[in-house]
């Protein structure tokens, strides 16, 4: 009997990755990158020119079709494989990141009449220029006491659809009135495979305040934003919300020719990177937290039950797996903040001494870090260098060393920061654990583990907890490729739930990341006093981050005065 295959398709911030997966065993043939030609548009805009204001962060619509247009016949190619093989195709999408489209499905960018205004373009998810409305919703939320507050750990994000959606009607009132829908780009681009659009219960979920038993947030509280958003949910971001897992329908004659697929090839509703990412290592059950780890970490859980939980990012039903409530929790920054130590403030000397011995700066200072005892260095670091968003979610918290001396050395300054977003995560996972959200062992994935494995031991050592590594790289397109493979079903060749795929598929490595005891008990010592300056500077005994941040303000002429 043949081998059956699926396709996963990635779409990441700079560039969207297709990779051909075997069904039988997840076995990774073929792969190809395809760079989005306009990158993210935060200056100015395609055609026109025109200056974009700042915290602007748009994306041209015609990217995401070339991806599917490049990248899936090229793994087409690499394979040699037959288009009727392929059973099933699922994607996953940065998100927030929004679109207006129009009766058609078009996105309104495509427009000339409409080319020329910026909101007809897609909002990325880090498009940070919705702050504002984001401010009075969560004041407004939080004065009518709204339920739906406590599933988002308390706070409405500016990355997320209500904020984009108001800032869309406050500045540009024509396109918002004559947009047909708003849409997440994930949903559009599956549209534009099958012909029809379907939303997914994922980014519904976590992007659009969407719950399984009440829908989108209510009128009144719609009503109370702003008199003009009152039918929002019924207008512009109407349609069915479908679990992930779903088949969203079947590739066009036209798109199959342009992909080099099958036509009536089954097509996965969209889904989330972070997200998709869950099952690919083999997590499909609570008890598990699975850690997207890069320039930032995502956190995410699956739970029997629906708990309120500090700072989480949100907890949806199937947003993660259909059948169990999905937790997200998050660092806004990891690997970026060892990057500004490498960067901004490591002394000639190292850089000369990695030139010397022909090893990239973080290896230098890995090597020399994991030379030192645990607590050898007595210095301590709060990982607040992009503020933090679990579990105080507050932008305005800044980093923090404590213990510096004459002698203290680079290595140790880098091995405080690793220690730090360690201590980080550990206070995440104990605002699961300690809410009846069970953490029993951790799983990673994303371009960390494979590139320090100091910072994992670490993380095995501060949380106290084994630590699985994902067998992929590729673990978000692999996720995507399981879920095609649900959307195909069993019948087809592919498997009936993610359970049964993640169960043939998924692969975590067989070396883990074990804690060392005699590690553990004094990184117990050096966590309750990261819990003291955690609780001084960021539960208000001390607000200096935030008095430092408003002196600079006035310095550099910000406020107003
Ligand atoms: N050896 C290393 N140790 C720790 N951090 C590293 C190392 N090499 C690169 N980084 C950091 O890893 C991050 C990139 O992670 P990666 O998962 O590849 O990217 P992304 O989050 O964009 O998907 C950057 O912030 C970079 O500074
Ligand atoms: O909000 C998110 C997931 O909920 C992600 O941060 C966003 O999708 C971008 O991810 P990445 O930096 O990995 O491309």
């Amino acid at each position: 009997m043949s081998s059956k295959y699926t396709i996963g398709v990635d779409y990441g911030t700079e560039s969207g990755r297709a990779v051909l997966v075997r069904l039988s065993d997840g076995a990774e043939i073929a792969e190809h990158v395809t760079p989005y030609r306009h990158i993210v548009i935060d200056e100015t805009l395609p055609g026109s020119g025109m200056k974009l204001e700042h915290d602007w962060a748009l994306q041209h619509p015609r990217d995401y079709i070339e991806v599917l247009e490049q990248s899936v016949p090229e793994v087409m190619k690499a394979s040699g494989i037959d288009p009727a093989e392929v059973i099933g195709l699922g994607i996953d999408f940065t998100a927030c990141t929004m679109l207006p489209i129009d009766e058609a499905g078009q996105p309104l960018c495509f427009d000339p009449a409409y080319a020329d205004q910026p909101h007809s373009w897609v909002k990325l998810w880090k498009h940070h220029a919705a702050q504002d409305e984001a401010n009075v919703i969560n004041e407004i939320a939080a004065q009518r006491g709204e339920a739906f507050l406590s599933r988002y750990g308390g706070k409405i994000s500016s990355e997320w659809m209500l904020a984009k959606s108001w800032q869309i009607l406050n500045e540009a009132p024509e396109i918002y009135a004559i947009a047909d829908k708003f849409v997440e780009a994930t949903d559009w681009v599956v549209s534009q495979m099958t012909g029809q659009l379907v939303r997914n219960s994922c980014t519904a979920g976590y992007k659009s305040v969407w719950h399984k038993a009440e829908g989108y947030p209510d009128k009144e509280f719609l009503k109370a934003l702003d008199p003009r958003l009152e039918e929002l949910a019924e207008t512009k971001w109407r349609g069915e919300v479908l679990p992930l897992g779903t088949k969203a329908g079947e590739l066009t004659a036209d798109m199959a020719a342009r992909m080099g697929l099958a036509a009536g090839t089954a097509i996965a509703v969209g889904n989330v990177d972070a997200h998709a990412a869950v099952p690919a290592v083999g997590v499909v059950a609570p008890g598990k937290l699975v850690m997207a780890m890069g320039t930032s970490i995502c956190h995410m859980l699956l739970g029997s039950e629906e708990k309120q939980v500090e700072g989480m990012c949100g907890v949806v039903e199937d947003g993660i797996i259909p059948g169990y409530y999905g937790y997200e929790a998050g660092q806004s920054a990891v690997g970026d903040i060892f990057a500004w130590y490498v960067d901004e403030a490591v002394p000639a000397y190292v850089l000369d001494a990695a030139k010397q011995e022909g090893v990239h700066v973080h290896e230098w200072l890995e090597k020399r870090a994991s030379e030192l005892k645990v607590g050898e260095s007595g210095v301590l670091a709060l990982d607040w260098w992009n503020g933090n968003r679990s579990v105080l979610v507050d932008t305005d918290l800044t980093g923090v060393f404590v213990g510096l001396t004459l002698l203290t050395k680079p290595q140790e300054i880098y091995r405080a920061l690793l220690e730090a977003t360690a201590f980080g995560t550990r206070k995440i996972v104990e605002a699961f654990h300690n809410n009846g959200v069970e953490v029993n062992e951790l799983y990673a994935c994303g371009g960390l583990p494979q590139k320090n494995r100091l910072l994992m031991q670490i993380y095995a050592d501060v949380t106290n907890r084994e630590i699985k590594i994902a067998a992929s790289k590729q673990t978000p397109a692999l996720g995507a490729a399981m879920f095609g493979a649900v959307a195909a079903g069993a019948a087809s060749g592919g498997y009936d739930s993610i359970v049964d795929a993640a169960e043939k598929m998924a692969r975590v490595r067989e070396e883990t990341f074990k804690p060392i005891p005699e590690h553990v008990a004094v990184y117990d010592k050096l966590y309750a006093e990261y819990n003291g300056l955690h609780d001084y500077f960021g539960r208000g005994a001390n607000d200096v981050m935030k008095r430092l941040k408003a002196i600079k303000e006035e310095a550099s002429g910000e406020r107003g005065e």
